[in-house]
């Protein structure tokens, strides 16, 4: 099922939740609503479910309008922060519930949902813990018992609120690679919030980042974190370091260093902000067309290094991040003076606010 949002407004009381909203959701992708606490992603997903209702704007699903009725009738399937399994059914009654309760020439018959219900539990992967209960299970199986519970009513679309939220990082990590695959099994249309960037970059077909109510930008996971339509949408999707200068025909330059920005050849000389990851600010020992900057600190993080440096021209501090390797050879110590150098950026010329 496809999905169309239509200029859709929301407001609660003077706050104006979603503003001027479209989206088109195609038919088997996975989408992620991300952005910062308060943008509006659970009052977009909560609309598209029916369960709020737009000020002004509409949701199509397939061509036709969906009323929240229609949605009782099961067309979508729901995941939620916090599992809310039913905590005296076992864990087949839980992924049942949704079939049993349905009546008359709608509900399966007992084998129908018994055979529908092992396979869920077999893509989940909890086959084996079809007579547990609840309590009986860690965080990740149950969030996985409220998927399969959600896809036990055949829905036409799943819409997931946080749905690892409540998990701690390595089990949020394990269920994110598992989602994706399952998803890439299934082919259901879906939509999930989160505020978590990696989790959102690593899942979904298709980021929407919101802000404040607005669509901020729409693309791929590669669109997105690396054509960031602004500097908000850098700034959110990772860490990020700010080097301020100003651009002229095409080179942004600060101090002494200049960074091409074709993108930026039809200005003259304007003020220009230069967004850099960490791992894109190079450190070296010579001087020549570097940025002076003091070591301040070192934290090793496993495979990389975090550098954090102070710089000697405007006392900005500056983060970067180093292989092992390349720490090593560069043998650093605090209190060293070093140079950086910018080995990528995005520069943003006008607006660079965040
Ligand atoms: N029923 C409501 N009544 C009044 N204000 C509401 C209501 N629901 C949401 N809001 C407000 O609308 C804004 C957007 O809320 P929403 O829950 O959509 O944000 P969110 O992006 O999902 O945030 P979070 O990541 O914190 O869950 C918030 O400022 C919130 O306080």
């Amino acid at each position: 099922m496809s999905i169309e949002i239509q200029n859709v407004n929301k407001r609660f009381g003077n706050f104006q939740a979603l503003s001027d909203v479209n989206l088109s959701i195609k038919h088997g992708e996975l989408v992620a609503l991300l952005g910062p606490s308060g943008s509006g992603k659970t009052t977009l997903l909560r609309i598209i479910a029916g369960l709020e209702t737009p000020d002004t704007g509409k949701v199509i699903f397939q061509d036709q309008d969906l009323n929240s009725s229609e949605v009782k009738n099961g067309e979508v399937g729901f995941v939620f922060q916090h599992y809310a399994l039913f905590r005296h059914m076992s864990i087949f009654e839980n992924v049942a519930f949704g079939l049993n309760v349905r009546s008359g020439k709608n509900k399966p018959s007992k084998d129908e949902i018994k055979e529908r219900v092992l396979k869920l539990l077999k893509l989940v992967q909890l086959e084996n813990f079809h007579n547990r209960y609840p309590n009986e299970l860690s965080g990740g199986q149950r969030q996985r018992v409220a998927l399969a519970r959600a896809l036990a009513i055949e829905p036409k679309f799943l819409l997931l609120d946080e749905p690892f939220g409540a998990l701690d990082a390595k089990v949020r990590k394990e269920l994110r690679t598992w989602l994706r695959r399952l998803h890439d099994e299934i082919h259901i249309t879906s939509v999930f919030v989160t505020h978590d960037q990696e989790e959102a970059l690593e899942v979904s077909d298709s980021i929407v980042i919101l802000r404040s109510g607005k669509i901020e930008q729409i693309g791929s996971p590669d669109e997105v974190y690396n054509k960031p339509k602004s500097p908000f949408v850098f700034h959110f999707l990772g860490d990020v370091n700010l080097f301020h200068g100003r651009v002229q025909e095409g080179k942004a330059k600060i101090g002494d260093v200049h960074v091409e920005t074709p993108e930026h050849s039809e200005i003259k000389d304007s003020e220009a902000v230069a967004y850099v990851r960490p791992y894109d600010v190079e450190i070296l020992r010579n001087a020549e067309n570097g940025i002076p900057a003091e070591i301040q600190y070192i934290h090793s993080t496993g495979r990389n290094v975090r550098i954090e440096l102070k710089r000697q021209d405007t006392g900005t501090l500056i983060e970067s991040v180093l292989e092992q390797e390349q720490y090593k050879e560069l043998n650093l110590l605090p209190g060293e003076t070093v140079y950086l150098r910018i080995r990528k950026a995005k520069v943003y010329v006008d607006d660079f606010s965040i």
